[in-house]
């Protein structure tokens, strides 16, 4: 269907035209300038992500935005989009070698896609890295001869018999880590296998991200940390947030982060599959927050199902909050049969005061999410 239109709307859509052209500009403008700092903070090692610059710039765009009677959230948002591109591509360039005395880093499970990423980030770098698949393990005493780190990054169901049974005669200078979403069981086994310098490490990302900037890393700390304070230092290079944390701690927030989080949404996607809900439909009908949602549950089902058991099944305690989750689901299916609705009220209440100031920061966090969803749509 053609858009209506008269000549002074076109007459005003060319000006803006002109004024999105000097915008392009201005855009390739700023892409130069980032590219340059990509290169001077590559040679000073310095990391790709600066949180003090960015609160002090965004602060003073807002402030002048203010004065020119445009909003400060615009700009914000076109500058936080900014330096989205600009951490891909001041990640390109390449980033300081904070251990060149290492020897090469040997990754097993290289062929998965952590394992690539992780071997990219080393190789931009300036590492040696040899990758450690399944059908290597006739050469894996080359492989490890003069390693400097083993990185193991296979599925969790596999990887404490992997480290106990492959990884016993490593050299015993070099650091040996995982990637493991759990933490606990991954990290005894190493220290008991290898005498040396042990680091338990879950990137709480997927391989998709592009770029480490602002990404965590839960780090668990196992033996001889000031040999491994390099890989601490060169991640921090690449943009990521080192989150010191106590294994246990992690493993039993992870029940509630990805085991419980990720059944429910397997079991809703399970739901609208044997409902045979007619996709087409629901996103007809959906409000942003509903697409958003669906979104969140669909991409489960575009990835492997063996890596969702693997993280789902990882630990036999989430059994227990998964089963939590089922009874009050339960409960709160009966104030629904009973027609109880000053009980769900109630219920209601109950969980808003429990959740505090964070009901109205995720108010907050969730409308700049929503909103980009909806900039999404283009029908
Ligand atoms: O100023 C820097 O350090 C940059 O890398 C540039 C830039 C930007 O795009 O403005 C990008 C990333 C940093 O976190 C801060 C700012």
């Amino acid at each position: 269907m053609t858009e209506k239109t008269t000549a002074e709307l076109e007459n005003l859509r060319g000006l803006i035209d002109g004024v999105d052209s000097q915008l392009l500009s201005l855009l390739r403008k700023r892409l130069d300038l980032v590219a340059q700092v990509g290169t001077v903070k590559h040679a000073a090692g310095l990391p790709i992500y600066a949180p003090s610059r960015e609160a002090a710039m965004l602060g003073k765009r807002r402030a002048e935005a203010e004065a020119m009677g445009v909003s400060p959230q615009l700009i914000e948002d076109v500058l936080r989009r900014l330096m989205r591109e600009s951490y891909m591509s001041e990640k390109d360039v390449g980033f300081k070698q904070v251990n060149p005395e290492l020897g090469h880093v040997v990754i097993i499970g290289g062929l998965g896609q952590l394992g690539r990423l992780f071997a990219q980030m080393f190789a931009l770098s300036g590492y040696e890295v040899r990758l450690l698949d399944k059908d290597d393990w006739d050469h894996a005493g080359e492989l490890f001869n003069g390693a400097g780190l083993v990185l193991v990054t296979v599925p969790i169901a596999a990887t404490c018999s992997l480290i106990r049974e492959r990884l016993g005669n490593l050299p015993e200078h070099c650091v040996l880590a995982d990637l493991t979403s759990i933490k606990g069981a991954p990290l005894n086994a190493m220290l008991e296998t290898h005498k040396g310098p042990v680091v338990g490490l879950h990137p709480m990302f997927g391989p998709d991200v592009g770029s480490l900037a602002k990404q965590v890393v839960v780090v668990c700390h196992g033996r001889g940390s000031e040999k491994y304070q390099w890989l601490m230092e060169q991640i921090g290079i690449w943009g990521a947030r080192l989150v010191e944390a106590d294994a246990g701690r992690h493993d039993k927030a992870m029940q509630l982060v990805q085991a419980m989080r990720h059944f429910s949404s397997f079991v809703y996607g399970l739901n609208l599959c044997r409902e045979q809900a007619d996709i087409d439909t629901l996103l007809e009908f959906s409000s942003p927050i509903y697409r958003l949602e669906l979104a969140m549950v669909g991409r489960l089902f575009a990835q492997s199902g063996e890596l969702y058991a693997d993280i789902i099944f990882a630990q036999e305690e989430s059994l227990t909050a998964i089963s939590d989750f089922l009874d009050n689901y339960r409960d709160a299916l009966e104030l629904l049969k009973a027609g109880d609705r000053a009980g769900f009220i109630a219920r209601f209440n109950e969980v808003s005061t429990w959740f505090g100031n964070y009901s109205q920061q995720f108010l907050t966090e969730s409308r700049a999410m929503l909103q980009s969803v909806n900039d999404m749509r283009s029908v």
